[in-house]
């Protein structure tokens, strides 16, 4: 049975845009969850500025409160050596740094161009490694930008072979407003993959119009055996106005399971806590935790 590999992001791209801030004891409860029900990869926080995600500010504390040391990775995101700085101290084995397709989306998201971003990010790169530190990194606006509107794939591939050959083991291509649909992530797969090993790409998918579980089986079918989720639905980048929250685990999960892989993951554990979270952020839960009893 093949294995696929979810990248839990809920407590990080899933809690930055909720309008409650969860206590430091509700987010290690949540990711204490999220391990319990199989996943082995949780998103843990961001080390960025607290003006522009306040969500995200205790993420040292967060870290504190886990076991850095044992079989789940943890990675936080990290925009630069500030970040990687304070990341450093707190004890992480895994950072993430996070570029955009979009010059816009760059700018409005983390303040510089792309190319900018780029030259930014070499030298956390190259440091997180000398310290033994993974790096993974993501490709935002990978379908399209909500400020300029459809982005070119070849315009993605250039981003991802970057990240890639700075020494990033993950690019993860996110399509952060949630608006494609199977024939245009094809597209964009397909310029990516001449660039970037199929086996070093994971697909990041909004489910804006509902359509992340099609591009997720379109993926499937590509050759991606790697996807970022969120438990219940949760999240949505606070620079990508309208962007709804990811695909939710639960629903990815069930569908994984229902096609034959193999994840790891209790889907009964994994919709119990869907269904703990969405009560706690007042939000509805998701179509397979809604139906899966
Ligand atoms: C990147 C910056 C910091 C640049 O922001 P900037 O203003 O250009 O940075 P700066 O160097 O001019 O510093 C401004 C202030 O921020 C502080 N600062 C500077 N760096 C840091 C840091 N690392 N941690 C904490 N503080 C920091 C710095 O110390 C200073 O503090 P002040 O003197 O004003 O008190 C800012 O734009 C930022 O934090 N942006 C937030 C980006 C973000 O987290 N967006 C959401 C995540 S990305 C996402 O959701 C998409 C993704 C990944 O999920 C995939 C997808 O769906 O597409």
């Amino acid at each position: 049975m093949q294995h696929v590999k979810i990248v839990e992001v809920g407590p990080r791209d899933g809690l930055q845009n909720e309008k409650q801030q969860l206590s430091v004891d509700e987010k290690l409860a949540l990711i204490a969850e999220l391990a319990a029900a199989g996943l082995t990869h949780i998103e843990a926080g961001a080390f960025v500025s607290p003006k522009w995600v306040p969500q995200m500010a205790d993420s040292a504390d967060v870290l504190a409160g886990l076991d850095l040391s044992g079989p789940i990775h943890y990675p936080v995101l990290v925009p630069n050596e500030k970040g990687l700085d304070a990341a450093l101290v707190a004890g992480v084995r895994e950072i993430a740094v996070f570029g955009a397709a979009s010059e816009s989306f760059s700018q409005k998201n983390i303040n510089c161009s792309i190319a900018e971003s780029l030259a930014r990010f070499e030298p956390v790169i190259r440091r997180a490694r000398d310290a033994g530190v993974a790096v993974r990194g993501y490709v935002s606006c990978v379908v399209a930008c909500p400020y300029e509107g459809p982005i070119a794939p070849a315009a993605v591939a250039s981003v991802a072979q970057a990240l890639a050959e700075m020494g990033c083991y993950e690019i993860s291509l996110g399509d952060t407003i949630g608006v494609g649909t199977p024939r245009q992530v094809l597209a964009m797969l397909e310029a990516v993959a001449h660039k970037v090993p199929i086996t070093q790409l994971a697909g990041h998918y909004h489910d804006t119009y509902g359509m992340a579980i099609a591009n997720i089986c379109a993926s499937l079918e590509f050759g991606l055996r790697t996807f970022d989720a969120s438990v219940a639905g949760l999240g949505g980048c606070p620079y990508a106005q309208g962007a709804s929250g990811n695909v939710a685990s639960e629903d990815v999960v069930y569908l994984l399971h229902g096609l034959g892989y193999e994840t790891g993951v209790d889907l009964d554990k994994l919709v119990a806590c869907a269904h703990r979270i969405a009560a706690r952020l007042n939000r509805a839960p998701s179509r397979v935790a809604k139906a899966h009893h």
